[in-house]
């Protein structure tokens, strides 16, 4: 049988690697920094896959060097980094992976609230500095039941993180673009944004990045927020205009910022979000359990895969296009 010709842009996980180099001629770039441009795009000249991580811009440049492409995967559930109307002009599917990453990242989420919440890293510093004084000197958190949380994009993880607020006694607020129908089995209550902002104890966010979405957070979104609020975010960084949060968190606009992404990624080390008392920050990983991972990755293949030998994709994004050589 015939191998495929293709393109990996992250080092490969080890439960995909035997699959894909069974059909597939592999070009891998399997460091940590992102493949440089000059040399994708070399690669990519007769690629017939791609299978690509967040830091690959697919614009029309990158297409047009890709004469044989026919499936663009991704292993993750956000495509903001793909033109996918570029895409699907070209006639070329583009695979992601939602749902199969929403309980782990809504654990992560909400143990980002938690441990904000309950000031869970400041405990550890202390008990490292060797500071495990009496019980006033230790950081008092805040409660968690009877508190507001509004969730901005309550989707699929959203939903997920609504469930765990309320195994904790929280009322759930939720804005989206449209009201979801199951209000009654996610028991939460849909509010215009200001509303949100004005009456929440926790704002999460977890919208996908679109044109609508860039900087949807900015100075007057958290002028509008309690001075008490907690925010959480979990979705694209660029969501947030990052001087208007260091700014609402110097000027104690609102207490406290707990982020599994930011605008850049990775932050520069001496970025002032680093410097704040009142932050807390984890590296993207909110979907970086094994077993998720390792579901996402083998659903990018199945996804891949299917592309290349003409089937319909299992989870495309754009569904125009995705067809069946055989039976479409
Ligand atoms: N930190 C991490 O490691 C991870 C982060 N994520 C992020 O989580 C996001 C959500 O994932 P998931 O729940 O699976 O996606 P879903 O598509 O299920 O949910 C997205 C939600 O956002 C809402 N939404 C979209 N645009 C807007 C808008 N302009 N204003 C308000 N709400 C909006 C949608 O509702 P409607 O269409 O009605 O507006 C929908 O309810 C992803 O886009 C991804 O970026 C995902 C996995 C891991
Ligand atoms: O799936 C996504 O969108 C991510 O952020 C990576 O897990």
């Amino acid at each position: 049988m015939r191998k495929f010709s293709v393109v990996v842009t992250e080092k490969m996980l080890p439960s995909i690697s035997d699959k894909l180099q069974e059909r597939c001629h592999v070009r891998e770039w399997d460091r940590t920094d992102p493949i440089p441009r000059e040399l994708l795009l070399k690669w990519l000249a007769d690629a017939e896959g791609l299978f690509c991580s967040g830091d690959v811009q697919v614009d029309d440049e990158l297409l047009s060097c890709a004469p044989k492409l026919r499936v663009i995967v991704k292993s993750a559930v956000g495509y903001d980094n793909i033109d996918i109307e570029a895409c699907t002009r070209r006639g070329i599917p583009v695979g992601y992976t939602p749902g199969v990453l929403v309980e782990a990242t809504a654990d992560l989420t909400f143990g980002l609230l938690l441990t904000v919440a309950r000031r869970l890293h400041e405990g550890w510093d202390r008990v490292r500095a060797g500071k495990w004084e009496n019980n006033t000197e230790i950081p008092f958190g805040i409660d968690l039941y009877g508190k507001k949380l509004g969730i901005v994009g309550m989707g699929q993880i959203g939903a997920a993180v609504a469930k765990r607020a309320q195994a904790s006694g929280m009322i759930v607020l939720y804005t989206n673009r449209r009201r979801r129908r199951d209000e009654e089995k996610i028991q939460a209550t849909y509010v215009k944004l200001d509303k949100l902002l004005e009456e929440s104890d926790f704002v999460v966010v977890l919208t996908p990045l679109t044109k609508e979405t860039r900087g949807m957070f900015g100075a007057e979104q958290f002028s509008k927020m309690k001075r008490t609020a907690y925010f959480i975010n979990a979705a694209p960084g660029a969501i947030v205009d990052t001087d208007s949060l260091v700014q609402a968190l110097k000027d104690g606009q609102i207490a406290y910022a707990a982020l599994d992404v930011t605008d850049p990624e990775p932050l520069p080390p001496d970025h002032p979000l680093l410097t704040l008392p009142n932050v807390f920050i984890t590296p993207h990983m909110g979907s970086a359990t094994i077993e998720t991972r390792n579901r996402m990755a083998l659903l990018a293949v199945d996804n891949l895969l299917a592309g290349l030998e003409g089937k319909r994709l299992p989870t495309c994004v754009n569904e125009s296009v995705n067809y069946s050589s055989e039976t479409d």
